[in-house]
């Protein structure tokens, strides 16, 4: 579908960040004629081979905000080996502790970069602007409408403003202000290695089974997660270590304009970019696996030699952000956000807050357009007022959940990592946790609530 984005439609959007979270909001609002720029700070598009799993929620909320979405998923996602995460004690025994079902064809795993590479052929050229990273907002113009200023010196303007930009969101610290600290994530005492082996030598290191589907490592404060990506031809590995120290970045600087999605390597706290990710090594995971089983280590045996980055898990569970909008202007995804990555989630809940966005936006537009040029009052008060309605809207439905799935990852990782007090031995309290864990996240009436989004904007329009 064209849009003309200067046309007759009562809203533009200016989206911050082409992540998941972002593309899938443009493709959203595309599919609902909304027009939409998306502001990207990459000089054009380049993403780190990180593998991904997407949730049956993640599916559904796929189809809701786009059929091409999902479609552009099934072009990239790899069949399961086996339709069960499946966890194994990684210290002892070597041996199967529960199989939680996925769903058939649950969870299935891509490649980040292949996923978003397909997102963005669905959008018509020149809508996402490459080398757009925003600096500040300014509200004040006499249209109501929004300034956004980019570091290049140039700026654009666009009546609602949605922060995609991720974990260090600058849209964020804009709403809230630079010195709240809920405008800046806290680290969660963990870091890992992440790698992609060939898959010829993940077979040597751990046989054709348990190269064929996810598994994962239990073990005392550290854990391990693998599965195939790329149609087989790769393992994708990643080591999880707890740290009972603060983090210590290797120095401090800029923020790394060229970085993006998963690619963490600044972060803003208290105020101040520090370095985001240490220099680590193969020695280091191994040394914190000393004692492991050997099928576990043979797995940390597969990251590459020489240094490796160890990359700080970071989330908002301390200070979280009261609402995740403000006028017309708000967050989704990461940026509003940020859980660690143990319940593979978070790609999952920004897809699902680009259908709230997406419809809750429409509607609005289309509450505007009810109103005519003769509409109640000055037509860009009234819009902004309809816009801040559905903003409203989309936080207080998305808050509960979302800032629920921060704290739940914390208890998965510490039923990973053993640090409950049964140290990992109840396998059936293990198997009844982790369960309800992940049902909560997967099993989520995505209609259900967003029929009820519409109703509540309905009832505010009125
Ligand atoms: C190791 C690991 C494994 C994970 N595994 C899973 C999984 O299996 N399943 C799952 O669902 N989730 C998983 N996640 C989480 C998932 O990757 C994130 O939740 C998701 O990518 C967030 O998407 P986003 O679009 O909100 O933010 P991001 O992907 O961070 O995208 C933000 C975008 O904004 C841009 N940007 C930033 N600042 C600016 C600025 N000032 N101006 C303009 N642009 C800007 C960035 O360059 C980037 O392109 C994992 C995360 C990690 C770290």
């Amino acid at each position: 579908m064209t849009i003309d984005p200067e046309g007759e439609a009562p809203f533009k959007v200016a989206i911050v960040g082409a992540g998941i979270t972002g593309i899938s909001l443009a493709i959203g609002l595309q599919a609902r004629n909304v027009p939409f720029a998306v502001y990207e700070r990459a000089r054009s598009f380049r993403e780190v081979g990180a593998g991904i799993g997407l949730s049956e929620n993640a599916e559904r909320a796929m189809t809701a905000v786009a059929p091409s979405v999902r479609e552009a998923f099934e072009k990239v996602a790899m069949p399961n080996g086996e339709d069960y995460f499946q966890w194994v004690d990684g210290f002892n025994t070597d041996r199967l502790i529960f199989r939680l079902h996925v769903g058939d064809n649950g969870f299935r795993g891509c490649r980040r970069s292949d996923f978003l590479e397909e997102l963005i052929k669905v959008l018509p050229e020149g809508t996402v602007k490459w080398g757009k990273e925003l600096r500040s907002i300014e509200e004040d113009s006499p249209d109501g409408r929004t300034t956004l200023v980019f570091k290049d010196g140039t700026d654009a303007r666009a009546d609602i403003v949605v922060g995609c930009d991720g974990i260090r969101s600058r849209v964020r610290q804009l709403l809230l202000g630079e010195q709240d600290p809920a405008s800046h994530a806290g680290y969660t005492h963990k870091y890992c290695f992440r790698s992609l082996a060939p898959m010829d030598e993940a077979l040597k290191a751990i046989g054709p089974y348990r190269a064929s589907t996810r598994f994962m490592y239990n073990g005392p404060d550290a854990h391990i997660i693998t599965y195939p990506v790329a149609e087989g031809s790769v393992l994708n590995i990643v080591v999880f270590v707890t740290d009972t120290n603060p983090w210590h970045p290797n120095s401090e600087g800029e923020s790394n304009a060229e970085n993006s999605g998963n690619n963490i390597t600044t972060i803003s706290t208290g105020g101040r970019n520090v370095t985001h990710t240490g220099k680590g090594s193969r020695e280091g995971a191994l040394s914190a696996l000393e004692g492991w089983h050997p099928t576990a280590r043979a797995i940390a045996g597969l990251l590459p030699t020489g240094d490796i980055e160890k990359w700080a898990v970071f989330d908002m569970l301390d200070h979280p952000a009261g609402s995740y909008a403000r006028g017309t202007t708000c967050l989704a995804g990461d940026a509003a956000h940020a859980a660690g990555p143990h319940l593979g989630a978070g790609a999952g809940f920004g897809i699902e807050d680009a259908v709230f966005l997406a419809t809750l936006i429409a509607q609005a537009a289309d509450g505007v357009k009810a109103d005519g040029p003769e509409g109640k009052g000055e037509l860009g008060t009234r819009k902004n007022e309809l816009a801040s309605e559905a903003l409203r809207v989309y936080s207080d439905v998305r808050y509960e959940r979302t800032q629920w799935l921060i704290g739940a990852t914390r208890d998965a990782v510490a039923l990973f990592q053993w640090q409950k007090d049964d140290r990992g031995a109840d396998h059936d309290r293990f198997a009844r946790e982790i369960t309800r864990l992940f049902h909560k996240i997967w099993h989520y009436d995505l209609d259900l609530e967003v029929k009820q989004a519409r109703a509540k904007l309905a009832g505010r329009l009125t």
